[in-house]
């Protein structure tokens, strides 16, 4: 190969080869995703879901300590702390963690239950963990393109807020503020993540590694629900993950079920 092969993208080429990888590999194309916000999912479904997500949620701003605990740049720092900010809140008011649980609460699980992260699949604990694991030990610009996955999120949220309030009983503003609110979240986010990547990725290599970050982020998410569709659509629960009937506040009458 020539040297002069090794150039990197333009800007704009390099930003088209990150929403590629969106297009062909984001998990709004998975089947699970397609079959909660068709109003598919059983209620069942819908618990083991928001059972398991909950280790992506929780996890999230650990991971962006994580990555902060990396910067010297106090600025840095200044600009990305809004995200643990946004999951974790104020002690009064809560953040998105909080407003996970209140969706918990309303498809009919016991708050306390999920926030245990006992039941939680292992297959989504190792994919979950691995991303913690990533933003901790590698290159600062590989850690933050693997958070670019968001440029994608704001598409999937509105559909699945319109989807889950037209097909479900549970659905409400209140239980689907967490989606809501991440709509401003994220692409405040995306926005100073996206324009750190296509700065500081100068050379072809750069760009490579930022594009397998994000590549294996995209891994991240879809095994999550690959675990979900085979052990919850399919039938086949892992030893100790959460069964339908676990960890519910008895009110039946909720869900629609
Ligand atoms: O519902 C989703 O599909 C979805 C996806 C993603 C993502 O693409 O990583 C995030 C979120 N939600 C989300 O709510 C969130 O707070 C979030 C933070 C991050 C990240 O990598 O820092 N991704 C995501």
């Amino acid at each position: 190969m020539k040297l002069a092969d090794h150039k990197p993208l333009s800007r704009a080429d390099f930003h088209d080869r990150l929403k590629r990888i969106g297009v062909e590999r984001y998990h709004d194309r998975h089947p699970f995703h397609k079959r909660l916000h068709s109003g598919e999912c059983s209620p069942d479904e819908v618990r083991a879901w928001v059972v398991n997500r909950w280790q992506y949620q929780s996890r999230i701003p650990m991971k962006d300590a994580a990555f902060m605990s990396r910067l010297d740049d106090p600025q840095l720092r200044r600009v990305w702390r809004s995200r643990i900010e946004d999951h974790d809140g104020g002690v009064d008011e809560g953040g998105g963690i909080r407003r996970w649980l209140a969706l918990a609460q309303a498809v009919g699980l016991d708050p306390d239950y999920v926030a245990s992260g006992v039941g939680v699949l292992p297959a989504t604990r190792f994919a979950v963990d691995a991303y913690v694991r990533f933003v901790r030990d590698m290159p600062l610009l590989d850690a933050v393109a693997a958070s670019l996955t968001e440029m994608f999120a704001p598409k999937i949220h509105a559909e699945r807020i319109e989807g889950l309030l037209k097909h479900y009983d549970f659905a409400d503003e209140t239980s689907l503020s967490y989606f809501r609110n991440r709509l401003t979240e994220a692409r405040k986010d995306v926005e100073f993540g996206l324009n750190y990547v296509l700065d500081h990725a100068d050379t072809l290599e750069k760009q490579d590694a930022a594009a397998a970050a994000l590549t294996f982020k995209t891994d991240v998410l879809w095994a999550q629900l690959d675990a979900l569709w085979h052990g919850y659509v399919q039938g086949n629960i892992p030893p100790g993950a959460w069964h339908p009937g676990e960890g519910l506040v008895v009110r039946p009458e909720m869900v629609g079920a």
